[in-house]
């Protein structure tokens, strides 16, 4: 999947990220949430940057790796500017800023490497994602709603998944709008 994404050119790549915007801008859960984790693209993965020029009012938020012993990410606001620092795996991040608690975030979405219709999400394998919204098992209503955002070529008829996965609410590609649960 990783090798499938990024062998997209620049212009599919371009128009996959233009659609997705697209289709979030009419999605019912992004018009309500103010407050919104964003990730910043890399190794092929979808480029939804274009959200933060598409909507000034809302508050977007890049995710910050953690730092033993924190076991979670934290989001900081950003504002859709060029960022110089870069974090060990080489993806860009706000070095200072507001944070905002990731429970009270209203949309987190989320980068991935494949997913299948019924919300269960492959990620990078850090588990990262998976802690920070743990919380999600003991309280399902809680916290954000969780949106994948991915080419339609990660799409898979069926992902295994391990108790600590969080599956998504919703995952959104070019072509298709899921709604999980
Ligand atoms: N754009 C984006 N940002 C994100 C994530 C993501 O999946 N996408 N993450 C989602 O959790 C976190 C970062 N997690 C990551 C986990 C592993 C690797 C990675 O490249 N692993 C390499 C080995 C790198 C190394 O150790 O040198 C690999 O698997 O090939 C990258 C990001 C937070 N930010
Ligand atoms: N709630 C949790 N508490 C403690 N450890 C966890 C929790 N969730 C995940 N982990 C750990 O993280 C590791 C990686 O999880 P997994 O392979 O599902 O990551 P991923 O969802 O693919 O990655 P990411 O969320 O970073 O994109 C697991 O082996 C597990 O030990």
């Amino acid at each position: 999947m990783r090798a499938a994404r990024r062998a997209l050119d620049a212009n599919q790549q371009r128009l996959a990220g233009q659609a997705i915007v697209n289709r979030l801008s009419h999605h019912p859960t992004l018009l309500r949430a103010r407050h919104i984790g964003l990730y910043w693209p890399m190794d092929g993965e979808a480029d939804v940057r274009g959200l933060v020029q598409r909507f000034p009012e809302k508050r977007f938020y890049l995710p910050v790796l953690p730092h033993a012993p924190h076991p979670q990410l934290r989001f900081v606001r950003w504002h859709g500017r060029a960022l110089t620092y870069r974090n060990r795996y080489h993806i860009p991040e706000p070095v200072r800023g507001h944070s905002h608690p990731p429970e009270q975030l209203d949309l987190v979405l989320m980068p991935l490497v494949a997913f299948d219709p019924s919300g269960a999400r492959l990620g990078m394998g850090a588990g990262f994602y998976d802690r920070t919204f743990a919380i999600q098992h003991l309280l399902p209503g809680a916290g954000p709603r969780l949106v994948g955002i991915a080419h339609q070529l990660q799409c898979v008829p069926r992902l295994p998944t391990d108790s600590w996965d969080i599956p998504l609410h919703g995952v959104v590609t070019e072509s298709h709008s899921y709604r999980c649960r």
